[in-house]
């Protein structure tokens, strides 16, 4: 039988040593993520400009800067939506981003949540958990395939983990607009990402969603990595330890928030001083 680096990789030697004998990423030497010298130009304008990025296993990072700064672009690079011009992508030390496909990249361990929620308004909660689930594949085929009871327990710690445990066997249409994000984080969950991208997750949530949002994004952290866009300077201040501030495709700065807020080149950048 194919190991799971096979599975991923085929035969490519290099890739196959990347992830460790028991399924583990190799990030005993460094980030779990990083670019490098990245650029990216759409009709000769560089959306990207030698940006490069580390992620550290477990942290949360955010992603700040004004509208066009690239953070959207630097997710498409990531994911393989968009492929660079130059520069490197690596998830672990050896795993080549770059060589992969978007498939292949969610399958490694990549998982993105987009802006808009993507939940499936006519099935139940559960149902959509459990669509999410990576076990198998043919799982998209049939929904009345038999859940082992593993995977029912899985599904009832995502459920429990984004706060739905509740909502179970309710439609997801009748879910908040707040809890729709939610349930697609924990449709991610399922996948089992080591990081996750997770592009302004509080964009028309109420107060109190966007409190229960910061909570869990926090208690995320630790098992897996996650590098949260978001333009919401008091959110991002709730949750960030680092902030990266990207401008004209480049990183500006990194710090704490309060390091980068009082930075004067952030602050020309934002008021255009
Ligand atoms: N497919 C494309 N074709 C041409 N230009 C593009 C394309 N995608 C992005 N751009 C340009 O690249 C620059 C960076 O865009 P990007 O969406 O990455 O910025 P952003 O920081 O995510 O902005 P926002 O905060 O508004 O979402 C912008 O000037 C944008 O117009």
């Amino acid at each position: 039988m194919k190991t799971f680096a096979e599975n991923l990789f085929g035969e490519d030697d290099k890739l196959k040593s990347s992830v460790l004998a028991d399924g583990e990423l190799d990030t005993r030497h460094g980030p779990i993520l990083y670019m490098e010298d990245v650029s990216v130009s759409f009709d000769g304008f560089k959306a990207l400009n030698k940006l490069s990025l580390y992620i550290d296993a477990g942290e949360l990072r955010c992603v700040i800067g004004p509208n066009g700064a690239g953070k959207t672009t630097m997710m498409d690079v990531i994911t393989g939506k968009t492929r660079p011009d130059v520069g490197s992508v690596f998830f672990g030390q050896t795993i080549d981003l770059l060589k992969m496909d978007e498939p292949a990249i969610a399958q490694v361990g990549i998982g993105r949540k987009f802006q808009k929620p993507s939940v499936f308004d006519a099935l139940t909660v559960f149902e959509n958990l459990e669509l999410a689930l990576k076990a198998d594949k043919r799982t998209w085929q049939t929904l009345f395939f038999r859940l082992s009871g593993e995977q029912r327990d899985r599904i009832g710690a995502v459920l429990e983990t984004v706060g739905l445990s509740a909502f179970a066997k309710e439609r997801a249409g009748i879910l908040s607009h707040g809890q729709k994000q939610w349930l697609e984080i924990g449709m991610l969950l399922m996948q089992e990402p080591k990081v996750m991208l997770v592009d302004e997750p509080i964009a028309g949530m109420t107060h109190q969603e966007i409190e229960r949002t910061a909570e869990l994004l926090l208690s995320l952290q630790g098992e897996r990595s996650l590098v949260v866009v978001e333009h919401d300077m008091e959110f991002v201040r709730s949750i960030a330890k680092k902030v990266t501030v990207l401008h004209e495709g480049t990183v500006l700065t990194e710090g704490t928030m309060d390091e980068v807020q009082n930075d004067p080149r952030v602050i020309q950048v934002y008021l255009g001083g």
